[in-house]
C-alpha cells in the first residue's frame, strides 16, 4: 500500500509505477497493455508526465479502458472523450481504441472483447474506487455470475451511478492482469476503503490480493490508519 501526503505526490508515485511497469514489460515482450479507468483518475493522470509522453516508447503502449460509459464521445461523461480532451498527446502517441462509439451496448461489448482477445491479458490495470465500493463499472453486490463469467467485457444496463448504460471489463478478466492498482483520493472513499478489506460483496475485495497495489492520499488513508 502506497500512502502519500497529497494529490501531487500521488501523481508522481503513480507515474513512476506505471512507467516502470511499462519499460520492464516492453523490454521483456515488446509491448505494454495498460487498462485505465475513468472518473477522478483522468484528471490525476493528466497532471503526470504520461500526458507529455516522456520516459518511455509510447508507440509500444496499448491502452484500453477498464470501463466506459455508453454516451457520445462529445459528452463530458465519456471516459474516452475525457482522455482525448485532457491527454491528447498520450491518446495520439499510444494505441488507444475507442471502446464504444454508438448504438447497442451488448454489440459494443462483444466488439471490445474481440479486440481484447487479440491483445491478450493486461500487464497493468489501474482502477478507481467509488464511494459505494464499485470499481470500473462493477457495482456491488458481487454476484456468483460476476465471479464465474467467461466473458472479458460485459454490458451494464442498470448502473446505479449515471450514466446507466456502460461497458466493463469483468472480474475474471481483470484478475488475470500482471499487476492491478487502485487509486483512491479524498475522505469520501474512507468507508468503502475500510470495507474492501473484509466485505466480499465489494468488487475490489475479490481481486487477487498478491498483485494489487493501493495508491492512497492522506485523506483517504486517514480512515484506515
Ligand atoms: O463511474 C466510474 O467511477 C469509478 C470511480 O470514479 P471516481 O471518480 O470516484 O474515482 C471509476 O473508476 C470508473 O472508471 C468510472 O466509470
Amino acid at each position: 500500500m502506497i500512502i502519500v501526503a497529497d494529490g501531487s505526490e500521488l501523481v508522481l508515485r503513480l507515474e513512476e509505477f506505471i512507467v516502470s511497469a511499462a519499460n520492464t514489460t516492453i523490454a521483456k515482450k515488446g509491448a505494454f497493455n495498460l487498462a485505465l479507468s475513468g472518473g477522478s483518475l483522468v484528471a490525476l493522470l493528466a497532471q503526470s508526465k504520461l500526458a507529455k509522453c516522456l520516459d518511455s516508447d509510447y508507440s509500444r503502449w496499448n491502452i484500453f479502458l477498464a470501463d466506459e460509459r455508453c454516451v457520445p464521445v462529445s459528452d463530458a461523461e465519456s471516459t474516452f472523450g475525457e482522455y482525448c480532451r485532457k491527454m491528447k498527446q498520450f491518446v495520439q502517441e499510444t494505441t488507444f481504441p475507442e471502446p464504444f462509439s454508438q448504438g447497442d451496448a451488448g454489440a459494443s461489448a462483444r466488439e471490445y472483447e474481440a479486440l481484447l482477445r487479440r491483445a491478450g491479458v493486461m500487464d497493468l490495470v489501474i482502477l478507481g474506487l467509488g464511494p459505494d465500493g464499485h470499481t470500473a463499472s462493477l457495482f456491488p453486490p458481487v454476484t456468483p455470475e460476476m465471479l464465474t463469467t467467461e466473458n472479458w467485457v460485459e454490458p451494464v444496463y442498470n448502473s446505479p451511478k449515471p450514466p446507466s448504460t456502460r461497458l466493463t471489463m469483468t472480474i475474471p478478466y481483470i484478475s488475470q492482469a500482471g499487476l492491478i492498482s487502485f487509486v483512491a483520493t479524498g475522505s469520501n472513499k474512507i468507508p468503502a476503503l475500510k470495507r474492501t478489506s473484509y466485505d466480499r460483496t465489494l468488487p475490489p475485495a475479490v481481486l487477487p490480493k498478491d498483485r494489487v497495489y493501493w495508491f492512497l492520499d492522506g485523506m483517504s488513508a486517514s480512515g484506515i490508519q
